[in-house]
């Protein structure tokens, strides 16, 4: 077997900017996405996929809000683990579906898990995590003001709201992820970031609040061991000075450069800066390689043909 590969998929390959959510639009933009995903497993690679969720976790937030007045309302953690069964379900259907088309013998599991955070986090006072569908500005003020919902511009794209991003700092069933995909089972795991939960006297305990599946993710592959970390999104390769006209991509980054772009503001907080310093993060932790890229280019930038490869 090859490599073993932690993959995180971007938000928006799964709902599309513009996209109302709907099971078949999901459905058809996983569809689109499993092809590269298979050719992967095909090659012999261990994959293990985590996904974001943050269209996904309000939707079911305005849903159970909606029904408030027959229904009581769900806590945050049980509308984030609802995602992770409905997308794990939803990724998993397609990709085992395309496997057989190919007649690849493979389980794919989706592993439910919840993810260590602390309950002092400062993310508690100050929610970041943009979550459901967009609103023009009146609608936000109005959501703010009768609901009470922290709201913000979320990159140029329409207001959202947002809620708590604590940080990962333990993936509770690390050791069952590993020994699957040790044995060659792809598994779907950490969706969302993974389900909020904090210690109390030794037990565990849901907590309001949507991890960022990047920073997860960079963990989960540092404590499975994984050979390298891919994070998937809008753009093939990272670049500096993005959008202007002295833009260039990088195919490479040392650590420190990366680390120095970091600094001097080259990646903004809400769409790049937290994937790159979640694979800083990775790589500090003794991670060896990170690769940036989109899914059309994700076999050539496993293959070091494409891609924003980071290493120290
Ligand atoms: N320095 C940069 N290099 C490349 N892309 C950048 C940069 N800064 C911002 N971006 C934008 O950030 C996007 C990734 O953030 P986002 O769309 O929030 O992530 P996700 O794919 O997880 O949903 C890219 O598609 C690109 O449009
Ligand atoms: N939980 C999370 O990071 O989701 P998005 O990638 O959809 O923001």
């Amino acid at each position: 077997m090859k490599e073993k590969i932690v993959i995180a998929i971007g938000g928006n390959a799964i709902i599309s900017e513009g996209q109302k959510g709907t099971v078949e639009e999901q459905y058809a933009n996983i569809s689109k996405m499993c092809p590269y995903i298979a050719d992967l497993i095909e090659d012999g690679y261990r994959i293990i996929l985590t996904h974001g969720n943050g269209p996904q976790v309000g939707n079911i937030l305005l849903q159970s809000e909606a029904a408030k007045d027959r229904i009581p309302v769900l806590p945050i953690d049980v509308c984030v683990a609802e995602t992770q069964g409905q997308l794990g379900y939803m990724i998993k259907q397609s990709l085992d579906n395309l496997l057989r088309e190919r007649g690849i013998k493979k389980d794919v599991v989706s592993v439910l898990s919840r993810v260590l955070v602390d309950e002092n986090d400062p993310a508690f006072k100050e929610p970041t995590k943009p979550i459901g569908p967009f609103y023009s500005k009146e609608e936000a003020d109005k959501i703010a003001k009768t609901k009470n919902h922290a709201m913000v511009e979320d990159s140029g794209r329409g207001y959202r709201r947002v809620v708590p991003s604590p940080r990962p700092l333990d993936i509770i069933e690390q050791s069952a992820v590993k020994i699957l995909a040790d044995s060659g089972t792809i598994v779907i795991t950490v969706g969302g970031g993974g389900i909020p939960v904090a210690e109390n006297n030794g037990m565990l305990k849901g907590i309001e609040a949507v991890i960022d599946k990047d920073y997860a993710s960079s963990l989960l592959a540092n404590q499975i061991d994984a050979d390298f970390l891919v994070i998937l999104t809008g753009v093939p390769q990272v670049a500096i000075n993005f959008g202007k006209p002295n833009q260039k991509f990088l195919s490479k980054m040392s650590l420190e450069e990366a680390k120095k772009y970091y600094e001097e503001g080259q990646f903004p907080k809400g769409s790049m800066g937290p994937k790159i310093e979640a694979g800083i993060e990775y790589l500090d932790r003794g991670g060896k390689k990170v690769i940036i890229t989109s899914l059309d280019y994700l076999k050539d930038a496993i293959e070091g043909k494409a891609g924003t490869v980071i290493m120290k």
